[in-house]
């Protein structure tokens, strides 16, 4: 399984690259805007300087074929060929995707909210599909079904295309998809943070210290070693 971070937030990163066992940093314009305005590359760069060889999607935002080329081009110029472009998966979209797969180009398909522009991807030979979660709930559209097809495609054209479901808004969700046959998961820092948060972990962690220290008198396992020379 592949975990990523969906943000840009450089504290928030370092923080959790030293923490979870991270695949890549994903984002789009909207992450991009949270951050209010930043010198772009110079942001992206030290991103991928702090994440080492994980990988950094960047979005495209050209509406046609060739603007969306034209993006990507602009992107890897800056941000080195090991980038993955990410493309929403609409016409100009999966026109494009075609064409920088053609050219070796990583690629993040994205936006995806049905199983047939999943599809679609997956022959475009795209890296990565994004099914969007939480949003497809809110459509009424059942995103456990669709991920499950996604992987049964992927498994009966044996395909190299990784599932990244995206758009998370609680811990059940990532489960969910995790289990439906996802490959990668990217979510915001809150949802990590909702897995380490429970009471009962703290709670657990707290009684096995303080039964520690009163058997032994001392904090942890190197104090008791330093005691007993
Ligand atoms: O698609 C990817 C990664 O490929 C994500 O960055 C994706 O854009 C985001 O998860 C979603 O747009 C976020 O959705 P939401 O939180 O706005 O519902």
């Amino acid at each position: 399984m592949e975990f990523m971070l969906d943000t840009i937030n450089i504290e928030k990163i370092r923080y959790y690259q030293s923490i979870l066992p991270l695949s890549g940093v994903t984002s789009n314009p909207s992450i991009i805007k949270k951050e209010r305005k930043i010198d772009l590359f110079a942001h992206f760069k030290e991103i991928k300087q702090l994440i080492g060889k994980a990988s950094l999607h960047v979005q495209v935002v050209g509406e046609t074929a060739e603007e969306i080329l034209a993006d990507a081009q602009v992107i890897m110029d800056h941000l080195g060929k090991d980038i993955f472009i990410k493309v929403p998966v609409n016409e100009p979209g999966l026109a494009a995707i075609k064409q920088l797969k053609a050219k070796g180009v990583n690629v993040t398909a994205t936006a995806i909210y049905s199983e047939m522009q999943g599809y679609l991807a997956i022959a475009a030979g795209a890296d990565y599909v994004a099914p969007y979660y939480n949003r497809m709930e809110n459509l009424n559209i059942d995103a456990v079904a669709i991920i499950k097809a996604l992987a049964m495609e992927i498994e009966r054209t044996q395909s190299q295309t990784k599932i990244l479901a995206a758009s998370f808004k609680n811990v059940a969700q990532v489960n969910q998809a995790c289990r439906q046959g996802a490959h990668s998961i990217t979510a915001s820092p809150d949802i990590f943070a909702q897995v380490f948060g429970m009471p009962s972990i703290h709670r657990a962690v707290t009684d096995f210290k303080k039964d520690w220290e009163e058997t032994f008198g001392v904090k942890d396992v190197k104090a008791l070693e330093e005691s007993e020379q």
